[in-house]
C-alpha cells in the first residue's frame, strides 16, 4: 500500500491531568474523503488542532505523506501541504471576494520568495485567484466586500481560501454548519468538486452530510478512533451502534436530517 496522505500513530493529548486524546490511530490514503464523527466532547476538534499544529501533542506522531509534522508550527504544516479552514475567521471582511482569494494565494507562497520573485508571481496569483473564484461559483460577487456576502457565500469563500495554496490535504470543521437544507446540498457538491484528487477530512455532526460526502467514516469516542471504515460498514458496526451511531442513523433514515 502507498504511503498514507495522513497518519496518526498512538496520538495523545492531555489538558492538565485529563487525557482527552487517548492513543488515536488513523491512516488515510491519498484522495480519500473522511468524515470524523463522534459524540460531543469526544475530541474531534482537538484531533484537528493536533493535526494542524495548533496544539502540541503530548505524545505520538502525526505524519503527512510519511513526514513527521507533529511539533511543527501551523504555517509550516500548511506549507507542507495541509490546509485547515478556521470557519469564517480567516476572511478579511473589508476586502473583496477576489482580494480575499488573492491574499490566500499570496500567503501560501510564503516568504521563501524574495520580493522580486514575489512581484513576478503576482500575475500568477491573479490568475489563480480568478480560477478559485470560478471554482467556488462566486464570479458575480467578485468585487463585493466579504462582509456583504450571505452566510453560505462566506462559507464558500472560506473553502476557496482554504484550497488557495493548492494543499493536498484539506481539513474542514463542520463545513455546512448553520446552513439550510438546500444550501447544505449545494455545498456538499461544491466541496466534492473543489477537492477532487485531494484528501479531505471533515468534522461533521449532520449524518446527511456524512453519508453524502464521505468515502470513509472515522468514529471518535472518548479520545480514540474506535472504527474507521466505509459508511455501510460503519453503519453495521455493532460497537459503533452501541457507542454512538445507532440513534443518529435511525434519525437520518427516518428523515430526521
Ligand atoms: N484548550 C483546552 N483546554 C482544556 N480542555 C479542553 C481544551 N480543548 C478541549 N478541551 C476539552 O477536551 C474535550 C474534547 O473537546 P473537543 O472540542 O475536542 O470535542 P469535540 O468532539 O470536538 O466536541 P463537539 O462535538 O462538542 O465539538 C472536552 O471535554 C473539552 O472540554
Amino acid at each position: 500500500m502507498s504511503v498514507p496522505a495522513l497518519e496518526l500513530k498512538d496520538l495523545r493529548k492531555s489538558f492538565g491531568r485529563t487525557e482527552i486524546i487517548r492513543g488515536a490511530n488513523l491512516s488515510v490514503q491519498a484522495g480519500e474523503r473522511v468524515a470524523v464523527i463522534g459524540p460531543n466532547g469526544a475530541g474531534k476538534s482537538t484531533l484537528f488542532n493536533l493535526i494542524s499544529g495548533r496544539f502540541p501533542a503530548t505524545s505520538g506522531e502525526v505524519l503527512l505523506h510519511g513526514q513527521r509534522i507533529d511539533g511543527k508550527k501551523p504555517f509550516e504544516i500548511n506549507r507542507l501541504g495541509l490546509s485547515r479552514s478556521f470557519q469564517i475567521t480567516n476572511i478579511f471582511p473589508k476586502l473583496s471576494v477576489f482580494e480575499n482569494l488573492r491574499c490566500g494565494v499570496l500567503w501560501s507562497l510564503g516568504y521563501r520568495y524574495t520580493f522580486l520573485k514575489f512581484l513576478a508571481d503576482l500575475d500568477d496569483a491573479n490568475e489563480r485567484a480568478e480560477q478559485l473564484l470560478h471554482m467556488i461559483k462566486l464570479e458575480r460577487k467578485r468585487d463585493v466586500l466579504a462582509m456583504n456576502l450571505t452566510y453560505a457565500e462566506q462559507r464558500a469563500l472560506e473553502i476557496g481560501i482554504t484550497i488557495a495554496g493548492g494543499a493536498s490535504v484539506i481539513l474542514l470543521d463542520e463545513p455546512t454548519a448553520g446552513m439550510s437544507k438546500s444550501e447544505t446540498k449545494r455545498f456538499i457538491d461544491l466541496i466534492k468538486e473543489v477537492t477532487v484528487g485531494k484528501t479531505l477530512l471533515t468534522v461533521e455532526h449532520d449524518m446527511g452530510v456524512v453519508f453524502g460526502l464521505a468515502d470513509k467514516i472515522a468514529v471518535v469516542v472518548y479520545g480514540e478512533v474506535i472504527a474507521f471504515d466505509t459508511p455501510d460498514r460503519v453503519r453495521a458496526n455493532q460497537r459503533v451502534q452501541e457507542a454512538y451511531l445507532g440513534s443518529s442513523v435511525a434519525d437520518a433514515q427516518a428523515g430526521g436530517h
